[in-house]
Formats: structure tokens, sequence, C-alpha cells
């Protein structure tokens, strides 16, 4: 698979190709990439693929003031690892009459929260939020998992706000002029928790997803006006989550061997940064990236965030699909 000519600032897709390269657990087939863009291509008749996300602000706290843009921040430092123990129910809550799990129930507690008085966008309640709070804010049935690294990481968005940005997000996002590049890059410079970087054989390997879906969903919040105005999201990758393979494995663009198959459907946990979680996320990665090089051919210019959407949404509908695999990590 030859580099893509284009630089690649963000060292995503030049630091997961080796470990596409040297997989050793995780395959990518062409055969099934195509025919699921075939498939794409019927769906989306003669016009380009529409971004048709939306933004859903049913469950997403918006006043269009730099409440909302530091709302957002703290909304993808939490963005990450719903699911349950095996065996036991996932961590749900009601809002608005439904109930909701996963990534859904996230937002609307922290968007409860704000309709119930907890100024969740200002940087000094968030560096002093307590484990009582914390817990009350994402009141439900069950308990959503790692919560002791929910509370770690709202403290540390509150407190490098407060430190280094006037607590504003928005002087984040003005620095990076325009770039979801560059702003990709000061999250994860700035912000620990965003820090999604790994190593695989002695090498570097950059993920950066809650930084990277941080960008695209400011765009999308803000409706590509404003603080959510990016000149490059065509720079973006996929953002290597947990269900995103789970989709591609379905269509038989990726495969694992038997033994990490096994593992997986059995709700085996990998462990964070072993080689086997490694290489399933770079293979989302660089699946993402051939399929928007194959479309691209096709004469449909698609982002690897519009590809990210519709693969996501997908994984909205799992039943019928193996599991995703299993690792307890606050990077997605
Ligand atoms: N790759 C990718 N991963 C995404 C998203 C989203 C939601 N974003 C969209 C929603 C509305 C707007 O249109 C946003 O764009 C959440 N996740 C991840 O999924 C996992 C949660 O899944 P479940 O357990 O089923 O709720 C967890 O790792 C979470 O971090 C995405 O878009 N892409």
């Amino acid at each position: 698979m030859s580099q893509n000519s284009t630089r690649d600032p963000l060292g995503v897709l030049s630091s997961t190709e080796p470990v596409v390269a040297q997989s050793t657990y995780v395959r990518i087939n062409q055969k099934p990439l195509e025919a699921l863009c075939e498939q794409w291509i019927q769906a989306m008749g003669k016009q380009k693929a529409e971004d048709d996300s939306q933004w859903y602000l049913q469950y997403h706290f918006f006043d269009g003031t730099e409440r909302t843009v530091n709302w957002m921040l703290l909304l993808d430092a939490l963005n990450f690892c719903f699911w349950a123990e095996k065996g036991q129910p996932r961590w749900t809550i009601t809002y608005q009459g439904e109930t909701l799990n996963g990534y859904w129930a996230e937002a609307a507690a922290l968007t409860r929260a704000v309709e119930e008085g907890l100024p969740l966008w200002d940087a000094g309640y968030l560096s002093t939020i307590d484990l009582d709070t914390i817990s009350h804010i994402f009141r439900g049935s069950h308990t959503i998992p790692l919560i002791e690294q929910r509370l770690h990481n709202a403290r540390e968005v509150g407190r490098v706000l407060l430190e280094r940005f006037d607590g504003q997000f928005s002087r984040v996002i003005e620095q990076a002029q325009g770039s979801a590049v560059q702003l990709a890059l000061l999250l994860a410079e700035h912000f620990p928790s965003f820090r999604d970087i790994a190593t695989f054989r002695q090498r570097e390997v950059r993920f950066l997803k809650r930084a990277q879906i941080c960008v695209a969903d400011l765009h999308h919040a803000f409706g590509g006006k404003q603080w959510g105005a990016f000149h490059d999201l065509d720079q973006l990758t996929a953002f290597a989550d947990y269900k995103l393979p789970q989709v591609l494995r379905y269509y038989h663009v990726l495969e694992y061997t038997p033994e990490l198959a096994e593992r997986v459907d059995h709700h085996i946990l990998l462990e964070a940064g072993s080689p086997e979680e490694i290489e399933i996320r770079a293979a989302t990665i660089w699946a993402c990236e051939l399929i928007r090089r194959f479309l691209l051919q096709r004469g449909f210019i698609i982002t690897a965030a519009e590809i990210d959407q519709r693969l996501w949404f997908l994984g909205q509908q799992s039943e019928g699909m193996q599991p995703y695999h299993r690792t307890r990590t606050i990077y997605y």
C-alpha cells in the first residue's frame, strides 16, 4: 500500500501504516471493501455522499456561545467506554421520557446537568468537581464505567483551561486558526487525556480519536461556522473507537485470526496498548482510508470523517453483528 503522497500533518495515517503492514491478528480484505463501496455508491445514487450527519440537538446542549464550546470539550473528554462487564446490563439514563445508553446517554446526561443548573461550561467549576457530583450527573440504572477516570478528565479540562486559556476552549480554537489538524494537535498537546498515542514494536502510533472527534463535533454543532469552521476537515482520519471495527468486521472488510476472533466474540478483554488492540485500531483507520480512496477513484469525494459517520451510525443497529472488542480505556 503506497503511502499517500500528500503530507500527513496529524501523523495518524503514517504511524498506523506500518502496523497494518506488519499485522498478524487483523487483515483488511480489499474485495469486501470494494463491495461495501459499491453498495454505498448504489445508495448514494449520482450525487456525492451528502454529509447527512445531524447534530441531534435533543441530546446536546447548545446556546451558540462560548459556554457551548466548553461544554463540547467536556463532552469529548468523557466520550469513551460505555460498555458493561460481561453479562452485565449497560448503564442507561432516562431523559425526556427516553431510555438512552452509550454515547447518547453521555451527551444527554451532560445536557440534563446543565438544565438542572450545573455550570458544566465553567472551567473553575470543572477544575474542582467532585465524585458525588459526577455520579449525580451520570445517575441512571447501573453505573457508568470508569467513573473515576471521567472525574479526572473533567477536572483536567477545567484546570488546563484556567491555567492556559483564560478558562475558554474558544481560545484554543482561535490558536488553531481554522485548522482541524492544528486543533487536534493542540488538544493532544495541552490536554493529556486526549493524547491517544500508543507504542507498537518500539514505534509511536497515533490515533488521536477523541481529539479528532472533538473537532468534528464542533463542526457539526456549529454547522461549519464560527467555532465550527475548519478549512482542512478532509485531513482528519476516521475515529478509531470500538464500533467501527465491529461494523467493518461485519462486512468482512476487517478479518481477525481465529484466536483473536475467539477472544473478541467471548468478550475477553484486550489489554490497552496490546498488539491486538493496536492492530484493530490501525486497520480501522486504514480500512476507512482505502474506502475513501476507492470512492474517490469512482468519482465520489467523501472525507474520512464522513465515512466514519456512516459506519458509526450503521453500528447503532448492531443486532446480528459479532461483538465489538473490549478494551478498558479512556481513549475511545
Ligand atoms: N468513530 C466514531 N466513534 C464515535 C462516534 C460517536 C458519536 N458521534 C456522533 C453522534 C452525533 C454526532 O453526529 C456525532 O458525530 C461516539 N463514538 C464512540 O463510539 C463509542 C460509543 O458507541 P455506543 O456504545 O454504541 O454508544 C465510544 O467509543 C464513543 O467514543 C462517531 O461519530 N464516530
